[in-house]
């Protein structure tokens, strides 16, 4: 049998470290670098963070918006930087964040995880909004595939948490506690790290959710947040704590914005300050 996703997350992680570059060609990303606000733009953009990022860092996390805005020709181009990543051995997170019930969550996992699609990444952001069930055909494409998927539970931005952090009808659980729940009665992890993992801001105080390390153990976590945002490298210990060696600490904008000409030099010093974090 081919490895789990979260095998291969575990082997990425000890190889590469912690970091996740995102791939947000964002408008003014577009401008800054001298390239065309069309889908010509953002292929190139995209092509050149990925030879950036790999042999750097283990993985990256496009965002899906900022070629959904093209159209057709923007899915075209996302589909080559994906490519492109996957072929440098980098493991790609497709930040789309797709949520439906059943049925139609397995349309988006074939069109995301299952091997030869178009779309084909490596993991894919899920919303849980309509229950964890309903996240359970996707699993079922997910994990014979050795695919991964990760699940919102507590986000990074100030607004998620007056709905993240409310009460379930169990007394003292949280939504975000619950999808966690959800999301652990999904998987059978094959190593230490299960392949269904959550999406936990590096921005949040996890105590406020009620989400603790024994809960979380076998979760690989990915963590937005970081560089723009807000959190440090050093708040992977300080904010995750023993579960640290299961995060993917994502950064965008703080290393899109050193331009074509210093993002790989950007990517090395980042990188070296969460490896120094992580005591490697
Ligand atoms: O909770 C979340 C989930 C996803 N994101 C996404 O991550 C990047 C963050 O970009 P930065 O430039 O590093 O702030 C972006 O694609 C978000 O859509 C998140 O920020 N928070």
């Amino acid at each position: 049998m081919s490895a789990s996703f979260g095998e291969r997350l575990r082997a990425a992680l000890r190889a590469r470290g912690p970091l996740c570059v995102g791939i947000d060609p964002h408008a003014a990303l577009l401008d800054a670098w001298g390239l065309p606000q069309d889908p010509v733009g953002v292929r190139e953009f995209g092509l050149r963070v990925v030879d950036a990022a790999a042999g750097r860092v283990g993985a990256v996390k496009p965002q899906v918006s900022f070629f959904e805005r093209f159209g057709s020709r923007g899915f075209a181009a996302l589909e080559d930087v994906m490519s492109a990543a996957r072929a440098a051995g980098l493991l790609v997170v497709a930040d789309a964040k797709r949520g439906d019930i059943g049925t139609t969550m397995a349309g988006y996992a074939q069109a995301w995880l299952a091997p030869g699609a178009p779309l084909e990444a490596d993991a894919l952001t899920v919303s849980p909004y309509l229950g964890g069930g309903a996240l359970a055909e996707a699993i079922t494409v997910a994990l014979p595939a050795g695919k991964g998927v990760f699940v919102l539970a507590a986000t990074s931005n100030p607004e998620g948490a007056a709905v993240q952090r409310g009460r379930t009808d169990v007394v003292g659980e949280s939504v975000a506690l619950r999808v966690a729940r959800d999301v652990i009665a999904l998987d059978a992890p094959h190593g230490d790290l299960g392949s269904v993992g959550l999406v936990i801001g590096a921005t949040i105080d996890r105590a406020d959710f009620s989400l603790d390390d024994a809960t979380l153990r076998t979760v690989p976590l990915l963590a937005p947040g970081f560089g723009a945002q807000g959190a440090a490298p050093e708040d992977l210990r300080a904010g995750f704590g023993t579960l640290a060696g299961n995060v993917l600490a994502c950064e965008s904008r703080s290393i899109l914005s050193a331009g074509p000409d210093r993002i790989a030099a950007t990517i090395d010093e980042r990188a070296a300050r969460y490896q120094e974090v992580m005591g490697g």
